[in-house]
């Protein structure tokens, strides 16, 4: 099953406000499901979109894509968007990165995720490193860079974030739910 990619997800102004008001929220750093401090699979800070005042928008945005992209090319049986969306730094200073990962878990949320849909937050230009690559079989996926562009792959397939070695990355996930896979 494939990675769905939709360029102009978010418009280059919206990521920049998203960014803004996140850079203005308190940020945690990022846990591993199942709440693991791990720095060796990941490293990154995280704010929950929830948090963020003024974002209803980004939500109600992220509800269309995920519709759709479902309806055209996954035909999933989605019932909720079960947790807040994320929106996480990697840092070149902090080796911000994520390793090789489902994002299918054991706790009884991240047990229902089915889509994973990630946007690109930052200009191509001002990271170097922080790709995002799936691997929906026996090769890898490198995700586009523009800024904006939407990525959603089921959440059972591995992906990864290399580390970023020039620069900030800002990325946004939000995961929809739904009955397990049978
Ligand atoms: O930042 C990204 O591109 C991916 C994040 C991710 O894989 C996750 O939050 O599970
Ligand atoms: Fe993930």
């Amino acid at each position: 099953m494939g990675v769905h990619s939709i360029e102009g997800g978010f418009t280059p102004k919206e990521c920049d406000a998203i960014v803004i008001a996140t850079n203005a929220a308190p940020a945690q750093e990022a846990l591993l499901v199942g709440q693991n401090r791990d720095h060796n699979l990941r490293r990154s800070d995280l704010v929950w979109l929830d948090e963020v005042d003024g974002m209803g928008w980004v939500m109600d945005r992220l509800i269309d894509v995920v519709r759709k992209s479902n309806r055209d090319r996954f035909d999933f049986d989605l019932r909720e968007f079960a947790e807040s969306p994320q929106i996480a730094t990697y840092e070149a200073t902090e080796g911000g990165h994520f390793k090789w990962h489902s994002d299918i878990g054991d706790g009884p949320v991240a047990r229902k995720r089915k889509l994973t849909l990630v946007a690109q937050l930052s200009k191509p230009g001002t990271y170097d490193g922080g790709d995002l690559e799936v691997m929906p079989g026996a090769h890898i996926v490198g995700a586009s860079r523009a800024q904006g562009c939407v990525t959603i792959f089921p959440s059972f397939h591995l992906h990864q974030v290399t580390p970023v070695t020039k620069g900030t990355r800002h990325s946004l996930t939000v995961w929809a739910h739904g009955p397990a896979f049978r």
